[in-house]
């Protein structure tokens, strides 16, 4: 160790004679980790480094220099009985998501129509390609733990392709100086290179699209059929999705192969499907979606009770085995999750977890006796299983139960009942019997809760939607008192935050208990699917408050508050016929202060509520720290534009030149001294 050998390499010889070279003093190289996940088969290295790799290296001196990465262990140096020894203590170790992963299509617990469509849209891309024209990127959306990243792994196989994957660097190769700079006290972190992240995204992009992976030797060169695969999705996309879009645009031009994107959906509002990939990108790039489903009960109590099954018959002394009634109410719990239901049933199922043992033994106790003792059919108990124990299962290993609000809706609207004996359910008097219905299997307020949304947005979305779903006009009328009742408890903005949970369930409960042709049971077929729209409110509060605003600063002078400026002088203004000092006011004037008795004024069209829509729309999405927004979290307009960013769906206003034009205008001078 003392000195450098004649034909050791330089940068062995910089690393002994400076060990302790300190963070920012040091001149050589920088120590950072390899950015890219190697593509697969290729040396994944960077040029330099290659080059580096690639000289001499004398005996003597490989065996001082210090390792690069920590040498696996190797199974070949060990007696062979050993390494046996040991494969399968690591497969023991292995938590059960891994050692039962699906192998083939069929182990998949993923709707067979899902994997034929994934199926068909890869052939499509890869071996039918020269007909093909465009690009070809797929995007599989759908909530976590359904099976999407399996799907694309057991088809990749089966279909013989190699798949080069994309992961984010966890350091990038800071040179000193950037370092430097991010760390100096006046930088604020401004200097982080996140503009690293997307060039190395682009270059591994164009590069994993021209070149192919090294044949290795014994490798047949028969199949050199590639997809890149997109799971993670580097930061700075979600910050500049446009830088994200641009590189895609090049790559579409000059794709040979197919490009993967795999999106969890997100229920806190900001869908980064819909900022990462917006229609017009979708459109423009010939994009195709391919939305999974959370996994079904039935797929998925097979794949437990499979595994079940296996860990009872080689396991007994260290794991218990669960009923069935066990495994449902862990089903239940896990939300469609197939990894968050694997492992849930690895956790319950040690030994050593004595506190699980006792929760299910106490759960199983319990629901059995809870069945006997009211003697209720199977269909019955499946139903409340649903209501009151979903509820506990979540607080146990449960997974996150969210909706999204189109479904949170649909199920207040729907409000799905079951039909009870009278000897079940106490009887109401007589002259309260027209309020009977039968029992609700959703519990309102635990809705309203899993959709993320303030009760007052849901109670706006719901006042949107009801009357679609009534066909008695006094249904509607008692529904609207209610949503009246419910405004009003979210009315005084000190209380709002504690009243907008009561709020909500007025709403919802009001809502349910109004629709008298949904009261019971047997009532409740025949609607089919009726579309749900996003709530006027939006558009309309936004253009109020643009009105206000103009209102207040072209007309100052009156000194008036801006409803009474609207409602009083402005109308009266526009009787009058000497024009006024400015285009600006004449325009406002005519837009705010004259009902369009003659022309046709078109009622704002509705925007259809998408499923995984976050509900909350663009125009009120502010990413600010929301200091000019409104109690409600809603931002009030910047800028006095009356309308001019209403969306291209909307009816604009109406444009002051037009009317101009149209008609003759008399606006008298007022002369408000
Ligand atoms: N029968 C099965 N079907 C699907 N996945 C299974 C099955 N059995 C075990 N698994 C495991 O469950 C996990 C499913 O997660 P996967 O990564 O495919 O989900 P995903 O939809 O891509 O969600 P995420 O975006 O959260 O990764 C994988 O680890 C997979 O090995």
């Amino acid at each position: 160790m003392s000195g450098s050998s004649p034909g050791r390499p330089a940068e062995v010889t910089d690393w002994l004679e400076h060990p302790s070279d300190d963070f920012f003093g040091s001149t050589g190289v920088p120590p950072c980790a390899v950015p890219v996940k190697p593509l697969k088969g290729s040396s994944g290295r960077g040029r330099g480094q290659k080059q580096k790799d690639l000289s001499p290296v004398p005996e003597n001196s490989k065996a001082k220099a210090p390792p690069r990465k920590r040498a696996k262990p190797c199974a070949v140096d060990l007696p062979r009985a050993t390494s046996r020894q040991n494969r399968s203590r690591a497969q023991d170790e292995l938590p059960w998501v891994e050692r039962y992963k699906p192998e083939t299509q069929n182990d998949l617990a993923v709707q067979k129509k899902k994997i034929e469509e994934v199926e068909t849209w890869l052939k499509t891309h890869i071996f039918q390609r020269q007909t093909k024209q465009g690009g070809s990127v797929l995007l599989l959306t759908g909530p976590p733990g359904c099976g999407k990243t399996a799907t694309l792994q057991i088809l990749a196989k089966d279909l013989g392709l190699q798949v080069q994957e994309w992961t984010n660097p966890l350091s990038l190769d800071f040179t000193k100086e950037d370092l430097r700079s991010m760390f100096d006290h006046d930088s604020n972190f401004h200097t982080f290179p996140s503009q690293a992240q997307a060039a190395l995204f682009q270059d591994f992009l164009l590069r994993a699209n021209k070149y192919n992976k090294l044949q290795m030797l014994g490798e047949s060169s028969e199949n050199d059929k590639k997809l890149i695969l997109i799971e993670d999705i580097p930061n700075q996309f979600y910050r500049e999705p446009g830088s994200l879009h641009d590189i895609l645009r090049r790559f579409v031009r000059t794709s040979r192969c197919p490009l993967v994107f795999i999106i969890s959906d997100n229920f806190s509002g900001d869908s980064s499907q819909r900022s990462l990939f917006p229609t017009e990108i979708v459109e423009e790039l010939c994009i195709f979606n391919i939305s999974f489903k959370p996994v079904a009960q039935t797929n998925m109590m097979k794949v437990l009770n499979r595994i079940a099954a296996a860990e009872a018959s080689m396991n007994r002394e260290k794991n218990y085995t669960l009923d069935r009634t066990s495994l449902e109410l862990l089903c239940r719990g896990c939300s469609g999750d197939i990894r968050s239901a694997i492992n849930s049933l690895q956790f319950s199922s040690m030994k050593d977890w004595s506190l699980e043992k006792e929760f299910w033994s106490k759960k199983k106790k319990s629901s059995t006796i809870k069945y006997e003792e009211a003697g209720v059919s199977k269909v019955q108990k499946k139903s409340r299983h649903d209501t009151s124990e979903d509820q506990e299962i979540q607080a146990i290993g449960g997974k996150d139960a969210s909706i999204f609000l189109f479904h949170a809706l649909g199920k207040i609207i729907y409000c799905k009942r079951e039909a009870v004996s009278e000897a079940e359910s106490p009887q109401l008097p007589g002259h309260l019997s027209k309020h009977h219905r039968d029992t609700l299997l959703i519990q309102p307020e635990g809705i309203v809760e899993k959709s993320h949304k303030s009760g007052s947005i849901f109670n706006l979305y719901l006042h949107q939607n009801y009357v679609d779903f009534f066909s008695d006009i006094d249904d509607v009328v008692r529904a609207s008192e209610y949503l009246s009742t419910a405004d009003v408890l979210c009315s005084n903005w000190s209380t709002r935050l504690v009243m907008e949970n009561y709020s909500a369930s007025v709403a919802t409960r009001g809502v349910i208990h109004s629709n008298t042709s949904r009261a019971f049971a047997h009532q409740q077929g025949g609607m089919g699917f009726r579309p749900l729209h996003k709530p006027q409110w939006f558009l309309i509060s936004k253009k109020y408050q643009e009105n206000c605003l103009a209102a207040k600063s072209l007309f100052s002078s009156f000194c008036l508050p801006p409803e009474c400026l609207q409602t009083e002088l402005l109308p009266y203004l526009a009787m009058l016929t000497n024009p006024m000092r400015n285009q600006a006011q004449i325009a406002f004037i005519q837009d705010v202060g004259r009902l369009p008795l003659k022309r046709h004024f078109g009622r704002l069209k509705l925007e259809a509520l998408g499923d995984k829509d976050p509900g909350v729309p663009e125009l009120f999405c502010c990413d600010g720290d929301g200091a000019d927004g409104d109690p409600e979290g809603l931002p009030l307009p910047s800028s006095q534009s009356s309308g001019s960013d209403l969306p291209g769906s909307q009816p604009q206003p109406i444009a002051a030149q037009a009317i101009l034009e149209e008609e003759e205008l008399k606006i008298e001078e007022y002369d408000s001294d």
